[in-house]
């Protein structure tokens, strides 16, 4: 549906080279939410203004619905964008404007009867949550409201595909979840491909089922969100997934454990059906070691649960061997932190 292949991306201004992007390959599926996350500076608004071709690869080529936009003529591409809509951080309303004449501005230019337009345009204000706001000005709006006309304007000319630059980064965090559940309406009801770029993980976390990681004009990490968060393997992905799911022992419990000989503090990870069966139960009920849960914390993504626990496990070693192997038979991922054999030092 969206791809880019070997799209590389250089500015330049007053002879000084910048490359914005390097190498980039992606793939984005008619349904899927994609967000494309990286911290500022990465190239994400470069990457996502390719799609719409607000901004033209350097090298390499962009896909939609399988046309190359680099072979189509200035009319053919005016088509092409209209299937495009797109919304900003910071709404770009016309504040001269009513929220019904916002809405309506990609309709008057098709020429659309003046009954349509009307149509249309309280047919899409109703969607967003906002009918009774029509002969309102974007000033007397809030924030989240402000971002409803905007979704409202980019559905206008009936898309196929969304694309949100940092759409919910002006706004609180209880705004930010209405904005998201509203993008998963569309996403949803109007089977509406969305690609979303962002600095939150969050945003990534709460409707998102795949995600690019950008660093520095490159992808360093892409593929289905559960993955990502599950196995994030680069040192910057890891970071940005600490800032949803922790998963390290806090500094009060560590001062508390005895690493004691004979013990060993294990990470495990349960995955949907594994995060909903009484697994360590039985572990304890069937092997005679101790268990010591040192941390635990489960989130949801993808309506999958993810379950991250940090146990001490401390027995014989036959034991603790038959125990963490009932556990990874039982589909839990198991990694050792530290172990501590009955010849441990102290010192
Ligand atoms: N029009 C431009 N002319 C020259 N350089 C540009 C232009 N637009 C972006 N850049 C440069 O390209 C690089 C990537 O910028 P880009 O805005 O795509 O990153 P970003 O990840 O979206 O950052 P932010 O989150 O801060 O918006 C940066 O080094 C930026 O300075």
């Amino acid at each position: 549906m969206i791809e880019l292949k070997d799209v590389h991306k250089t500015y330049t201004r007053k002879g000084i080279s910048n490359e914005a992007l390097k190498e980039i390959n992606l793939r984005v599926e008619k349904g899927d939410i994609f967000g494309v996350i990286g911290y500022s500076g990465a190239g994400k608004s470069t990457l996502i203004r390719l799609v719409n071709y607000l901004e033209k690869p350097t090298k390499g080529k962009v896909f939609v619905d399988g046309h190359d936009l680099g072979e189509y003529s200035v009319k053919e591409l005016r088509a092409a964008k209209k299937n495009i809509g797109m919304i900003f951080q910071h709404f770009n309303l016309l504040e001269s404007k009513k929220v019904f004449d916002n809405v309506a501005i990609p309709l008057v230019l098709t020429k659309k009867s003046k009954d349509e337009i009307r149509k249309r345009v309280m047919e899409l204000l109703d969607f967003v949550g906002l009918a009774d706001k029509a002969g309102s000005y974007p000033s007397e709006l809030s924030g989240g409201q402000k971002q409803r006309v905007g979704i409202a304007r980019a559905l206008a000319s009936n898309p196929s595909i969304l694309l949100c630059d940092e759409a919910t980064s002006a706004l609180d965090p209880q705004t930010t979840r209405s904005i998201l559940q509203l993008l998963k309406k569309i996403n949803a009801e109007y089977n509406i491909t969305i690609m979303i770029i962002t600095h939150e993980m969050s945003v990534i976390q709460e409707i998102c089922n795949k995600v690019a990681v950008m660093e520095q004009g490159r992808i360093i990490e892409q593929g289905s969100v559960l993955e990502v968060f599950g196995h994030p393997k680069h040192l910057t992905t890891q970071n940005f997934v600490k800032t949803v799911i922790q998963n390290s022992i806090t500094d009060s419990v560590q001062k508390t454990i005895k690493r004691e000989p004979g013990s060993g503090i294990y990470k495990l990870e349960f995955i949907g059906q594994a995060a909903s069966e009484p697994i360590l139960y039985k572990l304890i009920r069937s092997y005679d070691v101790e268990v010591n849960i040192l941390f635990a914390n489960m989130t949801e993504i993808e309506e999958t649960t993810l379950g991250k626990v940090i146990i001490q496990v401390k027995g014989e070693t036959t034991e603790v061997d038959k125990a963490l192997f009932f556990l990874k038979n039982s589909g839990v991922g198991v990694e050792e932190v530290e172990k501590h054999d009955v010849n441990y030092s102290f010192n």
